[in-house]
Order: C-alpha cells, then structure tokens, then sequence
C-alpha cells in the first residue's frame, strides 16, 4: 500500500520551485514504492504567483491557489505544509500551520532563536502533529554511507572535521533576504547549518560522543555594509571525543568549499560540492606502521553517489513516513538535533557580535 502525502508550499521562492519538483518526480526514480507525493496547494503573496508556480512545476489543474499562506493552512486537502520563507518567516509560519493543524516541513534553518525551536516542539507535541526541519542532506544515501564508515571507525579515531561551505551572491540589492538583517540573512543562518550538518553527522551522532553537547570556543566574523555577517569561523569542541570542529562560511568569496575528515588512520575527503548537496568522497588510509604519516602515499579509495533530481524528495519521503505512521519527529533529525543546531547558531552569533532584532528572535 503506498502513502500519499499531501502538500501545500507556502513562500514560493527559489527553493520551493526546487522542492515541488522533486517531490512531484517519480519516486522509482530513486527506488521508493512505499511513499509519494501530490502538491494540492500554494500559497504566496499573490494567486498569479502561485497559480503560475503550480503550473511551472507541473502539480495536477486541481491544486489551489492562494493569495495567502492561510489559505493552505486552512485548507483542507493539504496534509502538511513546507515553509519555503525567509529566515525570519519560518517560527511564525510554522507556527500557524501547526494551529490549523497540519504536520509541517519547515527550511533550514527552522528557527532564528533555540526558544523558538522549543516552542514549535512544544506545540506539536500538544497538536500530536509531525514537525521537522528540513535537513535535507541529512537523508542523502551518501551522507548515510558516510556516517556509517566513520562511526565503524574506517578511518581510526577521528580526531577532526573542518568543514567550510561558501558561496558568492552577487548583484543583490540589501533588501535580498541574503543581505537584509531583517529577514535574518548573513552567511551564518544562509550556510552554516550544513557545516554543523557534516559535524553533527561525524561527532556528534558518534557512539562515543554519547549526545554531548559541544562546545563553541570562539567565533568570528566579517561583517558587510548590510550589518549582515559575510563570512564567519568558529571552532567547536567535542571533549567526548577529544575532537574539534572548525566550521566557517561565507557569501562573499565563495571560492572552493572543503570537508575534510581527519583520523588517526588516515582521511575521508568529501568532493564534488556544495556542502549541502554532494557527490562523490574518498577514504584516504595511511599505513598505520610506518611511523612518518606526512611523507607516504595514501591508498585511497573513491565512492560516487549521483543524485536522482535534485535530492529534496529524500526528506519529503521522511516526513511522509513518520505521518504514515503516526510519528512526531524524525530519529534523523529529531527536535533536540533542530534545538541543539539552533542554540550552537545562537552562541556563534553572539561570539560573532551579530544581533538581530528582537522582533525576529521572540517567540
Ligand atoms: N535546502 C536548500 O538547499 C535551500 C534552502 N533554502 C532556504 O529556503 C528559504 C528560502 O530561500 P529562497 O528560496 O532562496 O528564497 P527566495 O527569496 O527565493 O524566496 C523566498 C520566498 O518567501 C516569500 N516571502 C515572504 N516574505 C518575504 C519577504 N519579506 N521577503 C522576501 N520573500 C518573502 C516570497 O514568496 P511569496 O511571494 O510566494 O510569498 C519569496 O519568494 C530560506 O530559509 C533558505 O535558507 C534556500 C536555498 C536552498
Ligand atoms: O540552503 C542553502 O543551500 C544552498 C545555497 O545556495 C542557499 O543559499 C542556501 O539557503
């Protein structure tokens, strides 16, 4: 029997569009027969603008038009709702759609403040409704390979990840949610939570680490004209581990992104990125005999993981899941992982000295 999940898309920007049609693509594409995916809603700040949305992205002549996001919470055929809003939007929009009652998909990151995170949890563990941010690398085949090898120790101890996700926006005026304070931009909201991704994946889900907490020691940033922050690098510790993270990002420069995994055996290279959407890595081994590890060949070993569509239906396929069978929240990225991303987010930006207005950060 195949579970049919219900869409409504609220904030129909360039990630929308992206989410629409992979959710819309043919799940065999990716070798998926228990769930699928229908778009019976829009909503945005006009009924064209959703109307031509439905139509670009090919959902049935059945699905509706909002010149609201209400109109999808309270609509009645859709089951969950992906928040596709800036930053600032995301808390309240969820919010809402947890009132009306619909499970919710919400983009990363799901909050700009971890009081918020705790009272989107909250409320949908009192609605008994599925919340989950949207972490889609989280449920990429590869990352999950990668986890796996790392965790059985394919590289030793690890001891280091050094992740850093760049990239330029150019030709943006300040009023671009990248750029404006207001919607919460800046590179630490826009691209630092895959980096935190990748160490969350690497350190923190480590049996050893047993679930404790880092901690950020020291962040810095650039800020540009905007008050937004352009690029930033912080350091993370794991003392369950004895393990550091350095973690940076930035839209100023972009240049060449790099995640790099560090063991006492050798290192595991992850290539053909972004960050958030990867293809290919490399387990590099040294021969732990020979006692000058700088000087010798590595044996290195590629794997490749070409990705059906764009990669967004894996999470979709997640939350149809859990609300197929009831659940709340994702074992992959459970509340606690969106609320601990989010506290991390809030000490980088203090270390950093970049504040918001309250107005965003309120619950
Ligand atoms: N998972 C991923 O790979 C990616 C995730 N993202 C995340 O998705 C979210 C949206 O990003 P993106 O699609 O690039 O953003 P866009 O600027 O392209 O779209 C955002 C949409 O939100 C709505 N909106 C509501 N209020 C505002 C406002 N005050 N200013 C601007 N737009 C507003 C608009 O839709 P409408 O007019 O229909 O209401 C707008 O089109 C962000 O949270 C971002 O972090 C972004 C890119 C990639
Ligand atoms: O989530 C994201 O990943 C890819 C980037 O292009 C985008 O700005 C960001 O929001």
């Amino acid at each position: 029997m195949v579970f049919t999940l219900n869409f409504g898309i609220v904030g129909l920007g360039g990630i929308s569009e992206t989410f629409a049609r992979d959710i819309l693509s043919n799940p065999a594409d990716r070798g998926v027969k228990d769930v699928q995916h229908k778009l019976v809603a829009a909503g945005s700040s006009s009924e064209k603008k959703a109307a031509d949305f439905l139509s670009r992205v090919g959902a049935s002549s059945d699905a509706k038009a909002y010149a609201s996001y209400q109109g999808v919470y309270d609509d009645p055929n859709v089951t969950a709702v992906y928040i596709g809003t800036p930053h600032s939007h995301h808390y309240h929009n969820a919010r809402d759609s947890l009132l009306a009652g619909k499970h919710v998909l919400v983009e990363k990151p799901a909050v700009i403040a971890a009081d918020q995170m705790r009272a989107l949890a909250k409320l949908a563990k009192e609605k008994n409704l599925t919340l989950m941010e949207a972490k889609w690398t989280r449920f990429f085949p590869m990352l999950k390979e990668i986890e796996e090898k790392i965790h059985n120790g394919v590289i030793g101890d690890v001891k280091q990840v050094h992740a850093d996700f760049g990239q330029t926006f150019t030709g943006l005026s300040g009023d671009h949610r990248i750029f404006n304070i207001n919607l919460g931009g800046g590179s630490i909201m826009d691209l630092m939570p895959y980096p935190l991704i990748w160490v969350f994946t690497v350190l923190f889900y480590h049996p050893q680490n047993k679930l404790t907490k880092p901690a950020v020691r020291g962040a810095t940033c650039i800020k540009n004209e905007f008050g937004v922050d352009e690029m930033t690098t912080a350091l993370l510790k794991f003392p369950g581990l004895d393990a550091d993270a350095v973690i940076s990002s930035n839209i100023n420069v972009g240049s060449v992104s790099t995640l790099v995994i560090r063991g006492t055996k050798g290192e595991l290279i992850v290539h053909d990125l972004p960050l958030s959407r990867p293809l290919s890595y490399e387990v590099r081994l040294r021969d732990v005999n020979n006692p000058s590890p700088d000087d010798q060949e590595r044996k290195v070993t590629r794997f490749d993981h070409p990705i059906p569509h764009h990669g967004m239906h894996w999470e979709a396929d997640e939350i149809a899941r859990l609300i197929s069978a009831g659940e709340l929240q994702s074992k992959r990225v459970p509340w606690d992982d969106s609320i601990l991303s989010a506290e991390l987010l809030d000490d980088i930006r203090a270390q950093a000295g970049i504040n918001f207005p309250a107005s965003i950060e309120k619950v």
